[in-house]
């Protein structure tokens, strides 16, 4: 039954079936993970985005809150060759429109030979192509979203584990991952969650062992007063980012990021240690790379295509990665990442 039409930058109107109703716009990406639909779309580093899953069937698992990222569902809409019962109620409900019943894998081809593209979606017993080809008309280039940091993060600072033990970390909540402050809070580090925008003064006030930039949506140079920070405590304290966090740090020390074509996104990435000549397995969502590194060294890169995974400085004290060693989703054989982080930070006793 066609109730849904995709409009694409092509030119091209798809036919689908409406799971979830509504009109929406986004660009139009696809993860190739096969599990982990609920820590994907909860990830606010879609938030603008239309996320396309390759793998066919989606929600064969059910929907569990203990696995959210974040409080909400980020992506803009959500397109799968079958969606579950239960993964359609939970996109209803929040207001995200959802389609099944069309050929994910050409879409995928497409998005393969033409990169991430502007789509635009109409959903339920009244959509037409049209009301989708309006949606399409309006949709924005995702660097256009310059205020797209203030859609994903809290607005007032939140402490957890206090009384821990070990160092302190300020993580920018750039649009962070609920399983950044939580592996670093495994660890016994205390971890002050400061909003996307704060300034000197702000993280002064938290005296951190650590300054952390998160992952988080959209184009890295929307976030300057990430990249404000970075300049400022850089040499002074330990410097640590994950995806969006490591192309902010490349862009404030004398680096560049670039759009890619269709991106990373997935749980299968495999990238490579320089130093060990290890691969291990990671999980990815990322449309953008570093294309220069400025003042740090890259230490990891991704077997498929060579870019950067990882940036180091070992005399400026920084440690970034462009995938999620966090995992939710994914393989956990990055998990270590955040023990090298916190190794960074002086012992607690040495410095009070
Ligand atoms: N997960 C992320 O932090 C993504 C970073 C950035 N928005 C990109 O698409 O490249």
């Amino acid at each position: 039954m066609t109730d849904a039409y995709v409009a694409l930058e092509d030119g091209r109107v798809v036919e689908a079936r409406a799971r979830a109703p509504g009109r929406t716009r986004g660009e139009l990406v696809f993860t190739t993970a096969y599990t982990g639909y609920e820590e994907s779309l909860t990830d606010p580093s879609y938030e603008e985005q239309i996320l396309t899953f390759s793998y066919p069937l989606i929600g064969n698992y059910g929907v569990r809150e203990e696995r959210f990222e974040s409080d909400r569902v980020h992506p803009r809409g959500v397109v799968a060759r079958d969606l579950t019962e239960d993964v359609a109620e939970w996109l209803e409900n929040e207001g995200v429109p959802a389609v099944d019943e069309l050929d994910t894998r050409d879409l995928v081809t497409s998005i393969r030979e033409q990169g991430a593209m502007k789509c635009g979606i109409a959903a339920g017993p009244d959509a037409t192509a049209a009301d989708a080809e309006v949606e399409l008309d309006a949709c924005k280039a995702m660097s256009d979203h310059t205020d797209i940091g203030s859609r994903v993060s809290i607005e007032e600072s939140v402490t957890y584990n206090p009384d821990g033990d070990g160092p302190t970390v300020a993580l920018i909540d750039c649009g962070a991952k609920g399983s950044i402050a939580s592996s670093l809070v495994e660890r016994d580090a205390t971890v002050e969650v400061v909003p996307y925008d704060a300034t000197v003064a702000d993280v002064e006030a938290v005296d951190p062992d650590v300054l952390f930039i998160s992952n988080g949506p959209g184009d890295p140079e929307n976030f300057e007063a990430a990249a404000a920070l970075v300049e400022e405590y850089v040499g002074d304290t330990p410097l640590a980012g994950i995806c969006l966090g490591q192309q902010v740090i490349a862009n404030a020390l004398g680096g560049e990021t670039e759009k890619m074509e269709f991106g990373h996104r997935g749980v299968n990435q495999p990238v490579r240690d320089l130093r060990s000549n290890k691969v291990v397995m990671t999980t990815q969502n990322h449309g953008y790379t570093v294309a220069e590194p400025g003042d740090l060294e890259v230490t990891q890169i991704n077997v498929n295509d060579d870019t950067p995974e990882g940036l180091e400085s070992d005399e400026l004290e920084i440690i970034t990665r462009q995938y999620h060693p966090e995992a939710n989703p994914g393989p956990h054989d990055t998990l270590g990442f955040f023990d090298d982080v916190l190794a960074l930070a002086d012992p607690p006793s040495a410095e009070h």
